[in-house]
């Protein structure tokens, strides 16, 4: 199906996100659309879905004009949109889900549906089984489900907002498989991202948007140099790398010392941990997903206990004290998933710093509202002091986040830090952080992502099933090296060095 948008335009308040957009999407072709973060892309993705209804032109599905009410208009069209939180019921089984979801007449029986879900499930190259249960599948898998739904129900355009966030790289490796054969068939795809080599490796065409417009006007075919669609997303200055700071000498105790701790989560077991923590570093935490980095985050954030030793803050036992005491002791902690457990997604930046006042019951909202003014020049947060916390876009989001944390902070810990975010807003985010490093902070985090680990690190240290490595100097690291030990390769050995 070919589809298309006209003069389309969608204001929120006062920001325009898709400001008179004109482009077309042919069918049997994979269509990247780049930007960085609040460019428009969501934006323009809900408009095509249902989702949200634009305020002015239109759009074209095989040259007719549509007006989709919601997207369960748009799938009767033949447009789908595969949710980065699919849109499944958790209890039910694959089959369920898909039975429950599937307009009336799709399927003249259970059986038909699952003849149909593994017919296509063999095509597209997923293994599923259609009586697993949704809640015990990964993200990925889940996300292959919610693919096989749309389809079956009929979707001729698939759109996937950022749909490789979250899920391992084998799954994104059979996504892109089953995205070209889903092309090869003759449907149109819509690929969302601000990754420039996903784009490059799977996409035929590219749609740049900047501020709410295309840039340039119309679609570019790929391949195109790296630099020019850099350009393309960020004008000419943005794409600019960090400048190098040496590390300043900080002559301070350890921010965190671990002494003997011993601690437990699920089959993970992590056993007589002792490290100490400087300040003034970055430490980067490397390891397969569920390796012992999230256990050993929540341990220096005081959200869980060890189950034997202790953990010091400042020299100060704080050993089952609780997150509380922690954040009382400078403790900050950055969540991955910002709007569950980060911020209130319904409240505003200024919500957040009244929150964060401590003069008994009463509130000044002056105040908070004039923090929160500051915060949006300093850190840059493209929003007003009243804007709902859920309604920016993810950069706007961490950098929200980060403003929030007082500037008295001795330790940051950070999951992901830049999960999502555009390669501009997470050279802001990284600058920020390198700033806070600079005046005395320990900054420890965690990424799935090797580059930003060796990018960003002063020390690198290695989970690896459980075990935690000892600190690494990463100018002593090369990437090759790093993959290796995470993979387990070498790690025995060095951790044997350092006994
Ligand atoms: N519901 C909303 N209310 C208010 N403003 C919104 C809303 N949705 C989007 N915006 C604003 O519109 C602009 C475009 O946002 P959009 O989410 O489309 O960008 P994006 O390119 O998808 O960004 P990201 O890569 O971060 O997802 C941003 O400034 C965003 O803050």
């Amino acid at each position: 199906m070919h589809i298309a948008v006209e003069n389309l335009t969608k204001r929120f308040g006062p920001v325009c996100a898709n400001d008179r957009l004109t482009v077309s999407f042919a069918a049997g072709q994979i269509h990247g659309v780049l930007g960085e973060n609040g460019a428009g892309k969501s934006t323009l993705m809900k408009l095509l879905s249902g989702y949200i209804q634009p305020d002015e032109g239109r759009i074209v599905f095989n040259d007719a004009p549509r007006r989709l009410r919601g997207p369960g208009d748009a799938l009767a069209a033949g447009v789908g949109m595969v949710q980065q939180e699919p849109l499944d019921i958790p209890a039910f089984t694959v089959l369920e889900n898909l039975l429950c979801a599937a307009p009336p007449g799709v399927f003249r029986s259970r059986r038909a549906a699952q003849t149909a879900l593994l017919e296509l499930a063999g095509r597209l190259g997923f293994p599923v089984d259609p009586a697993a249960r949704l809640d015990q599948l990964t993200i990925g898998q889940r996300q292959q489900v919610e693919i096989m739904r749309l389809l079956l129900c009929g979707a001729q355009v698939l759109i996937l907002d950022e749909p490789t966030t979250g899920i391992t790289a084998a799954q994104a490796r059979a996504l892109f498989a089953a995205l070209r054969q889903i092309a090869a068939e003759g449907r149109t795809v819509l690929f969302v991202s601000h990754k420039l080599e996903e784009v490059a490796e799977l996409c035929h065409t590219v749609t740049v948007l900047r501020n709410g417009h295309v840039v340039p006007p119309g679609q570019l075919p790929m391949p195109q140099p790296q630099e020019y669609l850099l350009s393309l997303m960020f004008g000419e200055s943005g794409a600019a790398p960090p400048i190098y700071r040496p590390l300043p000498a900080i002559d301070a105790p350890p921010v965190w010392e671990l002494r003997h701790v011993t601690a437990r989560s699920g089959a993970l077991h992590l056993v007589d941990l002792n490290h100490r923590f400087a300040a003034g570093r970055i430490i980067g935490l490397a390891g397969l997903d569920g390796s012992g980095q999230q256990v050993l985050l929540r341990l220096l954030a005081g959200q869980q206990a060890p189950d034997h030793g202790q953990v010091l803050v400042n020299g100060r036992d704080l050993t089952g004290a609780g997150s509380i005491a922690f954040r009382q002791a400078g403790v900050e902690y950055l969540p991955a998933d910002r709007l569950h457990d980060g911020m209130i997604g319904a409240l505003s930046l200024a919500d957040h710093f009244a929150l964060l006042q401590r003069n008994g019951l009463l509130v000044d909202r002056r105040r908070a509202e004039e923090l929160a003014r500051q915060a949006i020049a300093e850190y840059q947060i493209k929003a007003t002091p009243v804007t709902p916390i859920a309604s920016l876009s993810g950069g706007n989001q961490q950098r929200a986040m980060l403003a929030l944390i007082p500037s008295t902070a001795r330790g940051i810990l950070a999951e992901q830090p830049t999960r999502g975010l555009d390669v501009a807003s997470a050279r802001a985010i990284w600058s920020r952080l390198q700033a806070r490093r600079d005046d005395g902070c320990c900054i420890i985090f965690s990424s799935p992502d090797l580059d930003e680990i060796m990018e960003y690190s002063d020390e690198v240290i290695v989970c690896f099933a459980g075990r935690i490595g000892p600190p690494i100097p990463r100018a002593l690291l090369s990437a090759s090296r790093l993959a290796e030990l995470i993979g387990g390769v070498g790690f025995d050995a060095l951790v044997d060095v350092v006994r």
